[in-house]
């Protein structure tokens, strides 16, 4: 873990409110609607003219991380980025976040600043404010959950279930990258546990491995969106994959979808990944998850404000509810979207 022997501190010599004051000393505050944070019963915010919007992840290991390859600070700081994301796909501004642990005693105090290092870092990032959370033992590995609080005015709130049809769909950044960063990554991982001794071969595949270990949330874009006068008609932020992102578009707005193959951004690392494992492309970028992208739907009047934005592709458009969700692929041949989503049961 993050320390060697001469320097650990163990929990049980710190106590749970030990290790709460420690964490608490480190926290700084950035915003105004955080009147009172850790320390009290419960954290005070201040009311608000604005529409509040609350949304909670929970991190399991063995099933969202796995720490023979997850360094704990970039765990911290993607357990905030996953949260945050979700508040950017309300269309609204993140500002205070809870952070709760299960920890076992294979922890040390160090190991846990590891993991604050982390969680501050993506605060700082997005300029939200650790207000509260909960501390436990855990004997199932470690749990991270994390609530993210954010604001935005009424009439800027984003749903799922505001597309209609003939508005174009839109996606951020590229797809497909988290995805290839974790094949790589598992990979490694065999290769290590059958030949302790072998080097690990991630030269060259920088990108998708931090797009696995270190997402950022899109939150520019609610700034852009402002700034270029767009209120996306609706939106979803991608865990799961774009095939199973659109399908909750389309069932929450009740239309339908055509989405071009050629038009999918990948990034050119995430290319090569691909073709190494020999899985293709348009299944990592529909299925793969991770990406933390925002996919999301704008009126036709819109594209102008849009188009030159270096962030945003123009992937389809929204068809009735009766066609369904299908994707053109590169060689012309329409097939029917099927939602295959992260499987957890
Ligand atoms: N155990 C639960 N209890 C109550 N609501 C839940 C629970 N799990 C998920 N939800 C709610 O279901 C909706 C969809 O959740 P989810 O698929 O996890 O969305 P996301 O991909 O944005 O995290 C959200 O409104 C979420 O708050
Ligand atoms: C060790 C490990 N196994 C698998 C994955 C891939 N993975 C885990 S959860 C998930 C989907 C998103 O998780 P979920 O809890 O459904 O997030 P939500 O949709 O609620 O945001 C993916 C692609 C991973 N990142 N690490
Ligand atoms: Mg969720």
């Amino acid at each position: 873990m993050a320390e060697n022997r001469q320097n650990r501190t163990e929990l049980k010599d710190l106590g749970e409110f030990g290790l709460i004051n420690h964490l608490k000393q480190q926290v700084t505050l950035y915003n105004p609607s955080t009147r009172y944070g850790i320390g009290d019963d419960a954290a005070v915010l201040s009311e608000s003219e604005e529409e509040t919007v609350v949304s909670t992840d929970l991190l399991l290991e063995g099933v969202h991380f796995d720490l023979t390859y997850t360094p704990l600070k970039h765990l911290g700081f993607k357990a905030v980025a996953v949260n945050v994301s979700d508040v950017a796909a309300m269309n609204a501004i993140p500002q205070q976040i809870t952070v709760s642990i299960g920890l076992s005693n294979r922890f040390s105090k160090e190991a846990i600043d590891e993991l604050y290092a982390g969680i501050y870092a993506a605060c700082e990032a997005y300029k939200v404010d650790l207000v509260g959370g909960d501390t436990t033992s855990s004997r199932a590995g470690l749990v991270i959950s994390v609530t993210a609080i954010g604001r935005a005015k009424k009439e800027d709130v984003v749903y799922r279930n505001g597309a209609q049809p003939g508005d174009l769909l839109c996606v951020t950044g590229d797809l497909g990258g988290a995805y290839m960063g974790l094949q790589l990554l598992e990979r490694e991982k065999q290769v290590f546990l059958s030949n302790p001794e072998a080097q690990p071969e991630l030269t060259g595949f920088d990108y998708v491995i931090g797009r696995q270990l270190k997402p950022e949330a899109r939150t520019d874009m609610v700034h852009e969106f402002k700034e270029s006068g767009v209120r996306p008609t609706s939106m979803i932020d991608i865990s799961d994959g774009l095939a199973s992102e659109i399908m909750h578009l389309c069932t929450n707005s009740e239309v339908g979808a055509v989405v071009y193959e050629e038009k999918l951004p990948i990034d050119e690392e995430t290319l090569k990944a691909a073709s190494d494992f020999k899985i293709p492309s348009a299944t990592i970028m529909m299925n793969g998850g991770e990406d933390y992208e925002l996919l999301f739907t704008i009126k036709q009047d819109d594209f102008e404000k849009l188009k030159n934005n270096p962030n945003v592709s123009f992937i389809g458009y929204i068809a009735d509810k009766e066609s369904g969700a299908k994707m053109v692929s590169k060689g012309g041949q329409v097939i029917a979207i099927e939602a295959q989503g992260w499987v957890h049961f």
